[in-house]
């Protein structure tokens, strides 16, 4: 006779193991999973309801099961295998099974770190038994459990198996890159032409690194063991990480294969480009177009557990042959030349190679800072982009609600886009930690990107990332309500960032409103001199700015007095106002990506308006209106483009004459040079957006054509930035004319009227104050204002030392420096930029005080006394300089170089 145990065991063995089924077995059917889980269940005599859907059987039954598994009796093991079971369907199932995921994970409650220990095994031997991807199923199910929950459950997996975070982030491969990066800078230091130099493959640099680092030394003269030129290699120094969704460039393919690379347009590339442009070594993520289609997995929810089917790159424990997997797939799949003829000879063939992709790159990235592609699923990124991006944030943080794709009515719809969504910056914040470095600084660009810092910072929490919102941050409320999925994880995923930086105060204000309001636990403070809000929640601090972005002035002027743009500028002028234009006709010009935003269709509608109500003008004003397609896979883009070039075709059929058009409408885009080209063309600008971030082009015009006058909506974030310097006031001077409401036709239509006759010795002066404005307000100043890290870090700035309480106050506050750097060093904590910042801002502040080529330092005894004392200060300053070489020692992980930072004496 069985005992009740063994009873249980021999019936549990008629179910198949979870994580151990073959191949051949799949895909198992819900039905088959659920009448084993139901075996389980009557086993272990758990009440259930046997009408129940899959889905609510496993919502109804986990935390039970987790009860009888923690239980540690004869039964436990059996328990064990049904949560087993209900983890092998999630990660089966990732898209369609999340929701029930989330249930699952919650109803292990505190246990989660003991489960995992349990399951790792099971995860890692079907990966590597059967080829399933279970263990990226698993970190991405739990990165969207915890983007959903603004829980940190993710942590829980990595405490319990270190070496799962390890291989995500390719830890291994990356710290051999360093080594061999470093090496091979050790090696030009040392301008040796040992044999060494040459190692041409990944092994060779290996050996060569472990011989170098072993005894090898032993046949180097102490001369030869100095380095040449300083201990930092800029290999380690901080470098600007900048990861946005839309590369710096535009890639097309010729019809011949050939790939052609174009410098990028978009406000964001502008404004950003020149930052990176500033090091060589900085690197810039982004997604090229480029994605893995993968048309055998058509239907989103497919089974996970077959070899091949998740998008994400596989990592073994090692990381490096399986990211390298994941690079030759993304590369086969982009330079599949299917189309092309093969090579006919070597002269061809490396021609062709010189114009593939990765040619192409190669060559722009010789010349540039970094550009590396960030590749993911087709079918995610087109959700991602189409779908969650620009179907719903783009339209609600713009506070046009009535542009929200409508699918997005259906809970169930919008649930499966956010998790391509999550999915997609999942991909970027993998690829962002795995390229960087301790001592960067990484800065993720704009609403596609919103989750990154904390999926980042959950792989690593010493990371510093910073996030910039090129766009407004306006929600409606239900963004909370209908759309809350993304509302709150959109809300608190902000506050992991360790900075963020918005366009405009009106911005940053309903950001904090919204977060006093909905996140409870918050705690808020604001530095009043600095301007920045801080938030703590959950264990994390971020800091809030706001920085108006603008563009690099001489990128822009550059052009303007070339004899090409003059010609250019005249055949424009020509094209638009024809051979003989009146003389009081004027020439408007706007030029924006065909985006509701833009408020183009409210424009053109004024603009009829205007002819309606001041015939006058007819015959003499023509607007020359660009608006370059874009987004046109977005439903609302295509409706609102083709209402807008209907409306554009009306007004000319109705006004035009035998010699006069008022209005050309273009959709192709223009070159920066013919763009200057047509900015010194134009008498008005118009930049009208019902909303937007900034509006670069606004300042663009201004900066080519200080004669120009410039009608601009309140919409546009660079109106915001004119008024409150004082550009624009109610009751005084007013430099441009202003639209306070798109919709209002009347009052929009007048001000096309005020523009057109006013004076041009007025319109002058006004365009004067808004150039110098602009020019005085350069990229450079928001670069510079963002990536300073005295917002987020305390930084000695640099002092005024008039006496010898200054003087102890400012050693006082370096000693304070010191420790910090003492602890981050003993806990293995990166060091950061701002404590050499601090220490060099200390020591110059010294050097001032001293006598021309002396280190004698003097000071007034107190601040009303006007005796002067004299002290040598060549101690503090040497320290200063260990100090400094220290970190650049620490940063540079020269370990070779470690004895001169030990006092021997
Ligand atoms: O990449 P696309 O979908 O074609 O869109 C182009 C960019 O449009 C948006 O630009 C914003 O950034 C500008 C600079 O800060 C700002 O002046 C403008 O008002 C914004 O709309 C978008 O935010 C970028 O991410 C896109 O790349
Ligand atoms: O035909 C065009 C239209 C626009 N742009 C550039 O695209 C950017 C547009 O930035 P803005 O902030 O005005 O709007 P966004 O398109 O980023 O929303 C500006 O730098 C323009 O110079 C361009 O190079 N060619």
């Amino acid at each position: 006779m069985e005992t009740e145990p063994e009873q249980a065991q021999s019936h549990e063995k008629k179910i198949r193991d979870p994580f151990s089924r073959t191949i051949k077995d799949e895909p198992i059917s819900n039905e088959q999973r659920r009448k084993e889980l139901q075996h389980l269940l009557d086993l272990l005599q758990i009440e259930y309801k046997k009408t129940a859907e899959f889905h609510t059987l496993i919502a109804s039954v986990s935390e039970t099961l987790t009860i009888a598994w923690k239980r540690r009796d004869a039964k436990s093991e059996l328990a064990l295998k049904g949560l087993l079971l209900i983890l092998e369907y999630c990660l089966s199932h990732v898209f369609d099974g999340h929701e029930v995921f989330e249930i699952f994970v919650t109803s292990l409650g505190y246990s989660t770190v003991i489960f995992w220990k349990h399951c790792a095994g099971y995860v890692f031997d079907s990966d590597l038994g059967r080829g399933t991807k279970f263990r990226d199923a698993l970190l991405f199910s739990l990165t969207l459990y915890d983007v959903n929950t603004g829980k940190n459950r993710l942590r829980e997996l990595y405490a319990a198996v270190p070496g799962i975070r390890k291989s995500l982030l390719g830890v291994n491969a990356k710290q051999f890159g360093e080594r061999y990066h470093h090496l091979q800078k050790k090696l030009s230091r040392y301008g040796s032409h040992s044999s060494l130099c040459s190692v041409s493959s990944e092994s060779d640099a290996e050996e060569a690194f472990n011989v170098k680092s072993g005894n090898h030394s032993d046949s180097e003269t102490e001369e030869e063991k100095k380095p040449r030129s300083g201990l930092a290699t800029p290999h380690f120094q901080q470098r600007v990480i900048n990861v946005s969704n839309a590369p710096p460039v535009s890639l097309k393919r010729e019809k011949t294969g050939d790939w052609e690379i174009k410098q990028g347009s978009g406000g964001l590339v502008a404004c950003v480009d020149p930052v990176m442009s500033k090091d060589h070594e900085n690197l810039w993520l982004a997604n090229l177009g480029m994605n893995i289609n993968d048309k055998r997995h058509k239907r989103r929810g497919s089974v996970v557990s077959t070899p091949d089917s998740l998008s994400s790159p596989g990592t073994n424990t090692l990381g490096l042959p399986l990211i390298k997997q994941t690079i030759a797939e993304v590369f086969f799949h982009v330079l599949a030349d299917d189309d092309i003829d093969a090579p006919k000879n070597e002269k061809q063939k490396k021609a062709r190679e010189e114009m593939s992709l990765l040619g192409v790159l190669n060559n722009y990235n010789r010349g540039n800072y970094k550009l590396n592609p960030v590749v993911v699923q087709e079918e995610d990124y087109n959700v991602y982009y189409g779908g969650i991006s620009n179907g719903l944030l783009w339209p609600a943080l713009h506070n046009l609600p009535e542009y929200i794709v409508s699918e997005y009515n259906d809970e169930k719809q919008l649930r499966a886009h956010w998790c391509a969504y999550v999915r997609v910056n999942y991909q970027f914040a993998i690829d962002a930690v795995r390229n960087s470095r301790p001592q960067d600084f990484i800065w993720i660009h704009d609403y596609h990107l919103m989750l990154v810092g904390m999926i980042m910072q959950s792989l690593d929490q010493h990371l510093e990332v910073g996030f910039f919102l090129h766009i407004p941050f306006q929600p409606p409320g239900e963004f909370f309500s209908k759309y809350s999925t993304v509302g709150f994880a959109v809300l608190r995923g902000l506050l992991r960032f360790t900075k963020v930086g918005f366009q405009t105060h009106r911005d940053r204000t309903k950001y904090i409103e919204l977060v006093q309001h909905y996140l409870g636990t918050a705690k808020i403070t604001y530095d009043e001199k600095m301007d920045i809000y801080s938030v703590a929640n959950e264990g994390w601090t971020c800091s809030l700015g706001v920085f108006p972005v603008s563009i690099k002035n001489d990128d822009f002027l550059k052009f303007v007095d070339l004899p090409e743009t003059i010609k250019l500028k005249h055949d424009i002028r020509k094209k638009v106002m024809g051979g003989n234009p009146l003389p009081d006709g004027r020439f408007f010009f706007s030029v924006e990506r065909f985006d509701y935003t833009k408020g183009i269709l409210e424009k053109l509608q004024a603009y009829k308006r205007y002819f309606e109500k001041y015939p006058d003008r007819i015959g003499k004003d023509v607007l020359y209106q660009i608006a370059v397609t874009n987004r046109r896979s977005v439903d609302t883009y295509r409706v609102y483009q083709d209402e807008c070039i209907e409306l554009a075709n009306k007004i000319n059929e109705t006004f035009s004459t035998s010699n006069w058009k008022p209005l050309i409408f273009q959709t192709d885009g223009l070159q920066r040079s013919e763009l200057v080209a047509a900015y010194l063309a134009m008498d008005i600008g118009v930049v009208t957006p019902k909303k937007d971030g900034m509006n670069l082009v606004a300042k663009e015009m201004l900066v080519c054509n200080p004669r120009a006058g410039l009608v601009l909506s309140t919409g546009a974030g660079s109106e915001i930035q004119f008024t409150t310097a004082g550009l624009y006031k109610e009751n005084g001077e007013k430099n441009y004319h202003r639209i306070s409401n798109v919709f209002d036709e009347e009052a929009y239509c007048d001000a096309f009227y005020a523009a057109a006759l006013e004076p041009e010795d007025v319109r002058k002066e006004h365009g004067k104050r808004l150039h110098e404005f602009i020019m005085a307000n350069d990229i450079e100043r928001w670069s510079s204002a963002f990536l300073d890290p005295s917002w987020t870090h305390e930084v000695i700035r640099p002092t005024q030392v008039d006496t010898l309480d200054d003087f102890f106050s400012l050693m006082m506050k370096t000693r304070n420096v010191r420790r910090q750097i003492v602890g981050r060093v003993l806990k293995g904590i990166p060091i950061r930029s701002h404590f050499a910042i601090s220490l060099r801002n200390a020591k110059e502040s010294l050097e001032q005080i001293c006598k021309p080529g002396t280190h004698t330092a003097e000071f007034k005894s107190g601040s009303d006394s006007s005796e002067v004392a004299h002290f040598e200060i060549d101690n503090e300053l040497q320290e200063f300089e260990r100090d400094l070489s220290f970190i650049d020692y620490v940063q540079s992980e020269d370990a070779d170089n470690v004895e001169q930072f030990v006092d021997v004496s």
